[in-house]
């Protein structure tokens, strides 16, 4: 066990709160989490129903909480969740507005450049709401369009979203570094009416441009009538380049500013739509093909983040939430939700290692920042790179460190104890773009083991399957759930049979939601993940997670980075391994010797490489996953869809070719 939550805290927490008024309730005494999980999933109409109350949801609810056809042959996948409700997003994000007028709602940091550090009252934040969904609607937005961004991630982003969502219409949006092609890939799908974007954007002591992209993606957007452009890298001045642009396109072109001066702030009227109106469009990463364009419905995540950020994370007013993110990332949407509980933003936007790793640390200092979220993989450069922000950093309000993107390797927790700090709730969280939302979360009540996430999310009958479709305890499986949840995506846009949607995830087993991770439940309720299923390594038939081999191989010093797969070779599969290294090591026989011994005496012989090759750099997405199937179809010699997803496509040329591969 690497961390026990005081008596005082699990008193003070919301879901303590939360188990003793439905303990009330329901004349049920609950001991633990795990009780409280498997009432929360036999009960799940009565749980969601106490949500939407506990979290004093602005909205009319209405009975019934589910709803599904008798003859439904897929219940977990058709069930309605409060089918005759209506409420508005922004206007739950917003309620608190009045309340705390005065004090921030959100803080923005821009890297290197500490004097543009602002300051968003929520007063400031519903006023500008209010003038942003004017415009929108002079500009024809309705109910049902969807507005996109192009935009880093910035207040200007946040308010956006708010005005779109204000009037009932959806929200896209994918980060400035992303390429041309990739942008139109995306918004090409869904039409966006409005276009927001930044001039730029800031990484790694460099301000990048985006206006030249953004005149060639709008050339590529029919759809696009209005173009909001939001100074930040530049002065408004160089946007003149934009204008004959614009002009041949009949685009509407605005400056932010403008519409500020334009539109004095009044009351918003706040569109009440169903609870499965379509409220973001995310996107797959792509990396398979063309990105899947992904519908998330009103209530379904506003209540779904209700729940994982009071009940599993126990952010109250008060609270200051920072997560490094992207707005093309998922866990931009989950971060603006916590304002709905009354928590103020901390927003970033740059690189986390620039000018060095003490950037988000000192954000977190001075912020107070009371729950940091971020990715394994930062936590592996920051250990890599020599940081121990518990010696250079005062960080008492820290209560919740949470990482996601890619497995946190039992080592990374005992990194983060030792050199973040001790007292902390380390919440090792799971799940992505496709629920918007986690199935694996923590808990301020129960203890952090080693290598686990705390739990699985309440209401949710996360289980694992073996390739049967069968349960297995303890053992590791496909990571499966078979109930019906709120945040169950409406669908996906441009997909009127549904068969993309059925097809991504519940074909595999009957009526069972299939998500795609190699995981394991243990004894103490926690779930282990050792990679996604599609990447799992089949050497002799034997099943092995991924991350298993990267938990042996990252920590070395002469490694930076790594990817494995399988290759076919002779009837069979073997292990091939890429590894990118530090500067001045060698990919000698001696390092091939460690890492092999390092693997066989920490996993087993079958996990052994059989073939360890040095490469430059390793290929992953824009929001920091590693591709291993992109790599795997180069070394088959397969085409790989969809480079545009990857932030460092030229890193895939050097897996062509090898000699030690034919
Ligand atoms: C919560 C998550 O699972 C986020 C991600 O890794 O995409």
């Amino acid at each position: 066990m690497m961390w026990l939550p005081s008596r005082e805290c699990i008193h003070n927490s919301l879901l303590y709160q939360f188990m003793v008024q439905l303990s009330e309730q329901k004349n049920t005494l609950f001991h633990d989490y795990n009780q409280l999980h498997h009432w929360s999933v036999n009960n799940s109409d009565a749980f969601w129903d106490l949500v939407w109350d506990f979290c004093d949801v602005i909205g009319d609810k209405r009975q019934p909480v589910s709803f599904c056809s008798e003859q439904s042959s897929q219940p977990a996948k058709e069930t309605l969740w409060f089918p005759h409700a209506s409420l508005n997003f922004a206007e739950n994000l917003l309620k608190n507005w009045n309340r705390h007028a005065a004090g921030d709602a959100l803080i923005f940091h821009s890297e290197g450049q500490p004097e543009r550090r602002q300051h968003i009252s929520w007063q400031r934040l519903y006023r500008q709401t209010s003038q942003l969904t004017q415009f929108l609607s002079e500009s024809g937005v309705k109910q049902g369009d969807v507005v996109a961004g192009y935009i880093a991630n910035m207040p200007q982003a946040v308010i956006a979203m708010l005005a779109t969502t204000a009037l009932g219409a959806i929200w896209t949006s994918t980060s400035p570094d992303f390429g041309i092609d990739s942008v139109v890939e995306r918004f090409g799908q869904t039409k966006p009416k409005v276009l927001f974007c930044t001039d730029g954007y800031c990484y790694n002591g460099k301000p990048h441009s985006s206006l030249t992209n953004v005149a060639e993606i709008l050339a590529k957007l029919p759809s696009v009538e209005h173009l909001v452009v939001i100074p930040y890298t530049r002065s408004d001045d160089n946007l003149a380049e934009l204008a004959p642009l614009v002009t041949s396109l009949r685009i509407n072109l605005a400056l932010w500013r403008d519409i500020l001066i334009r539109h004095e702030p009044q009351p918003i009227e706040f569109k009440q739509v169903t609870f499965s109106h379509p409220l973001y469009i995310l996107y797959s990463s792509g990396t398979t093909g063309k990105p899947k364009c992904i519908v998330h419905g009103t209530g379904g995540t506003l209540l779904n983040h209700l729940k994982e950020h009071q009940l599993h994370s126990n952010i109250q007013p008060g609270d200051r939430i920072f997560y490094f993110t992207t707005c093309g990332w998922m866990m931009w949407n989950w971060l603006i939700s916590g304002l709905a509980s009354g928590a103020t933003i901390i927003l970033y936007d740059g690189s986390p290692f620039f000018p060095d790793g003490n950037v988000l640390w000192n954000i977190a200092e001075q912020e107070n920042v009371t729950l940091f979220g971020t990715s394994a993989k930062y936590l592996e450069a920051l250990e890599k790179q020599g940081y121990q922000p518990i010696k250079s950093h005062t960080l008492p309000q820290l209560r919740t460190l949470c990482s996601t993107g890619s497995v946190l390797a039992p080592e990374q927790f005992d990194y983060v104890y030792r050199a973040i700090k001790k007292d902390l709730q380390l919440a090792s969280i799971s799940g992505g773009t496709d629920i918007c939302g986690c199935f694996a979360i923590g808990n301020p009540i129960n203890p952090v083991y080693r290598g686990e996430c705390q739990g699985r999310a309440l209401a949710l009958d996360v289980q694992v399957f073996n390739e049967q479709g069968e349960p297995e305890f303890n053992k590791q499986g496909e990571l499966v759930c078979c109930n019906s949840f709120p945040n169950q995506p409406v669908g996906f846009w441009n997909d009127p049979d549904g068969s993309r949607y059925q097809n991504a995830y519940w074909n595999t087993f009957p009526n069972v939601w299939h998500h795609g991770d190699f995981v394991k439940l243990t004894q103490t309720g926690g779930i282990i993940f050792f990679g996604r299923s599609d990447a799992v390594l089949n050497p002799g038939g034997v099943r092995i997670g991924t991350a298993e081999i990267y938990r042996q191989v990252n920590p070395l010093e002469a490694i930076v980075d790594s990817v494995v797969i399988g290759q076919q070779w002779k009837n069979d599969v073997r292990v091939v391994l890429f590894v990118q290294l530090a500067d001045n090591c060698e990919l000698d026989d001696e390092l091939k010797n460690t890492i092999r011994e390092r693997i066989r005496t920490h996993c087993s012989p079958r996990h052994v490489p059989d073939v360890i090759l040095a490469v430059n750099d390793i290929p992953r997405t824009k929001s920091g996953k590693l591709v291993e199937l992109a790599v795997r179809n180069i070394v088959h010699g397969q085409p790989v869809k969809n480079v545009g997803a990857l932030a460092n496509p030229q890193a895939l040329e050097q897996f062509k070719g090898h000699k030690e591969l034919e």
